[in-house]
């Protein structure tokens, strides 16, 4: 569990509008809810940046967030994200929002407050270069894009 500092930039979230939560005691991600004033509708092949009505200040560099799809809207109604996977950086401290965008073939329609994509923190480990000339031998070697076969 890590500490994660909010702030409430839509004064409904917390009243009307429920922060985001962990819907079970073992849920990886809490669904994120649509600050909008009105319903929102996407036709087929739209995207929209849809507010979550809220800013989040992570800080620690040696954590991030992910914005994931829900998976019952991404299968049945189309709904995933316009940058397929939002990162959100420890140092962000604008508006959290969501790229929503309906792949699917019917126009899908979002309420004020409904739950559209989920929040899920992630561990990070930042990298230094060691620039080498050559790498020690691994088995691998170079193989890839399906070199170990399919069976
Ligand atoms: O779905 C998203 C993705 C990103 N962000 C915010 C948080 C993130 O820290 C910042 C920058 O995101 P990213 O680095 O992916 O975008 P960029 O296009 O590289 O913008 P920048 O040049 O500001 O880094 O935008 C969101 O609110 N929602
Ligand atoms: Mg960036």
């Amino acid at each position: 569990m890590i500490d994660v500092e909010l702030k409430i930039l839509d004064p409904r979230l917390g009243k009307d509008i429920p922060l985001p939560a962990y819907a079970t005691e073992g849920s990886a991600g809490m669904d994120l809810r649509a600050a909008i004033d009105e319903p929102l509708t996407l036709e087929p092949g739209e995207t929209a940046l849809v507010p979550s009505g809220l800013a989040i200040h992570i800080g620690d560099p040696r954590w991030c967030a992910l914005i994931l799809p829900r998976s019952g809207l991404g299968h049945k109604h189309g709904l995933v994200l316009g940058n397929l996977t939002g990162l959100i950086d420890a140092d962000y401290q604008g508006p959290l929002m969501i790229s929503c965008w309906n792949r699917g073939a019917q126009a899908f329609t979002m309420q004020p407050g409904d739950r559209i994509a989920q929040l899920m923190f992630m561990p990070v480990a930042q990298a230094r270069w060691r620039v080498v000339e050559a790498f020690d031998p691994s088995r691998r070697g170079g193989g890839g894009f399906g070199s170990t076969g399919v069976s």
